[in-house]
C-alpha cells in the first residue's frame, strides 16, 4: 500500500496492484453522493469514479459502504480507477483516512486502482491532490 500522510487530514493511496483492493461510491440522501466522470474521446471511453462521503458521519458509512461495493459490482465498472474523498476533514469527529479504508471495506476491493483522500471543501484541503489524481488518468 502506498501512504501519504498529509499535514491535518490524511490522505491514503491504495494501490490495486500492489494490496489486491479497489472501491467506489455510493450515495445517501443525507451524505454522500456519486459520480461517473465519461471522458470520450475517438477510440477510448475512459471512465473515473469518485465516491465522496462526509467523514464526519459516522453512521451513514456503512450504507454507503454497502452501496459502494455494490457498485463495484457492475461489469461496466471493471477495472476503472475509484478515488474515495472522505469530506469535512476539518471536522473534530471526522474518521482519520485509516479509519475511512476500514469502514468503507476498500482493501476488500480488487483489480483496480483505489486511492482514499481526506479533503475538506470548506477549507479546501488537499483538493490540489484530487485535481492531480484526476489529471494524471484523464491522459491514460
Ligand atoms: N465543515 C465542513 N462543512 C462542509 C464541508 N463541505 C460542505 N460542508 C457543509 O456541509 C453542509 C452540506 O453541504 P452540501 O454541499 O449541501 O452537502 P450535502 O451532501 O448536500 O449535505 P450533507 O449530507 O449535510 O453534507 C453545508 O453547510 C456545507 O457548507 C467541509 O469540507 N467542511
Amino acid at each position: 500500500m502506498n501512504a501519504i500522510m498529509d499535514a491535518g487530514t490524511s490522505e491514503v493511496s491504495l494501490g490495486s496492484d500492489r494490496c489486491g483492493r479497489g472501491t467506489a461510491a455510493e450515495s445517501t440522501p443525507s451524505c454522500m453522493l456519486s459520480l461517473e466522470d465519461f471522458e470520450k474521446d475517438e477510440m477510448a471511453l475512459t471512465v473515473h469514479q469518485r465516491f465522496i462521503v462526509d467523514s464526519a458521519d459516522r453512521a451513514a458509512l456503512p450504507i454507503a459502504r454497502d452501496e459502494l461495493h455494490a457498485l463495484l459490482e457492475k461489469s461496466v465498472l471493471d477495472g476503472i480507477p475509484l478515488l474515495v474523498l472522505g469530506n469535512k476533514s476539518d471536522l473534530e469527529d471526522k474518521l482519520s483516512v485509516d479509519e475511512l479504508i476500514e469502514e468503507m471495506d476498500l482493501r476488500a476491493v480488487s483489480h483496480r486502482e483505489v486511492s482514499c483522500y481526506g479533503i475538506s471543501a470548506k477549507e479546501e484541503t488537499n483538493l490540489d491532490a484530487v485535481l492531480q489524481w484526476l489529471i494524471a488518468r484523464a491522459s491514460r
